[in-house]
């Protein structure tokens, strides 16, 4: 069965149409990152699949379960964007807290502390935890009672980049365990590799969803080849492309995906003179703004 299935799902603020008529789905193991602007509908989407929204329009369904249900709430773990912990519990104390409210014996607590890396730090009151350390407990959260979908708000953001590579690999691990991983997020980058799938909102729509090779390949992306030769061939290399001389012996160069090789093999022809060849398809930055823009200039 499906995880998570959000059929023609809308919902208005007064006049404004918050959320459009977006259908999404999620299966086991798969980690889907949502993204959007500001204001883009992202935590309202969030919101319904919780039950915290009523869905007025449409379906949504967490494993045949409707949001809200004992069901649906039992298979979901939510990492809020910010998650206020009391500081004068240490983490131990607060995980297991948390244990008790969701009816998870204690043990699990304490497990999850070690997975998450802070059993060194369980025992430390919360308000002397970094903020990569909050992140760190509010995921452990997230996780107990096995959540068969995890909806991760901004769960990076404000963590270090080896924090934030650690945190990939719980959510590796997670989904490999069988955990449909949702998770929202700006910080385009680390997604590249991080994610199966791509979903991006724009004004309450949902513009694009696919794995970011068919993403790159629909959104037809020119790919930027950069040349570096000898100094003193430099010019004439650069003509003879068509590139532009970007610095001392570096050449810029763009194509199309279906140029690449012979866009390649006109530079290799070039022999020895060409010191190196770096070739980068459209950035996930350049992707966003392709769909979040075609979608609003009504393409
Ligand atoms: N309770 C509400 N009442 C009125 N308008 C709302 C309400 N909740 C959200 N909105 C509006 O709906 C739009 C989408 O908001 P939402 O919080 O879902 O966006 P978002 O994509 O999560 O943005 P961000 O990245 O800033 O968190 C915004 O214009 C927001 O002002």
């Amino acid at each position: 069965m499906t995880t998570l299935a959000v059929e023609n799902v809308s919902k208005n603020y007064g006049t404004l149409e918050t959320v459009s008529n977006v259908s999404l789905s999620i299966e086991a193991g798969e980690r889907v990152a949502l993204l959007g602007h500001n204001g883009a509908g992202k935590t309202t989407l969030l919101r319904m699949i919780l039950g915290l929204t009523p869905v007025v329009s449409g379906t949504i369904k967490v494993l045949g379960s409707n949001p809200g249900s004992r069901h649906s709430r039992a298979s979901i773990g939510f990492l809020p964007e910010s998650v206020a912990f009391h500081g004068a519990l240490t983490g131990r104390e607060q995980l297991r807290h948390f244990a008790r409210l969701k009816s998870v014996p204690v043990h699990v607590a304490d497990d999850l502390l070690d997975r998450v890396g802070l059993s060194n730090a369980a025992d430390r009151k919360i308000r002397t935890y970094s903020k990569g350390m909050r992140q760190r407990i509010g995921l452990a959260q997230a996780l107990l009672g096995q959540p068969k979908l995890a909806l991760l708000d901004e769960p990076t953001s404000g963590l270090d980049p080896i924090s934030r590579h650690e945190f990939y690999d719980i959510v590796e691990e997670l989904a490999q365990s069988g955990t449909a991983v949702l998770l929202s997020s700006h910080a385009l980058t680390e997604l590249e590799t991080r994610t199966d799938r791509i979903a991006i909102m724009s004004q309450g729509k949902l513009v694009a969803d696919n794995s970011l090779v068919r993403l790159r390949q629909n959104a037809g992306l020119p790919i930027r080849v950069n040349v570096t030769t000898t100094a003193e061939n430099v010019d004439v290399v650069a003509e003879r492309l068509g590139g532009e001389r970007i610095n001392g012996c570096s050449i810029l160069l763009t194509c199309q995906q279906d140029e690449k090789i012979s866009k390649l093999s006109q530079i290799t022809a070039f022999g020895e003179i060409i010191k190196d060849v770096d070739v980068t398809p459209g950035t996930l930055e350049e992707l966003y703004r392709h769909y979040s823009v075609t979608e609003s200039e009504g393409k």
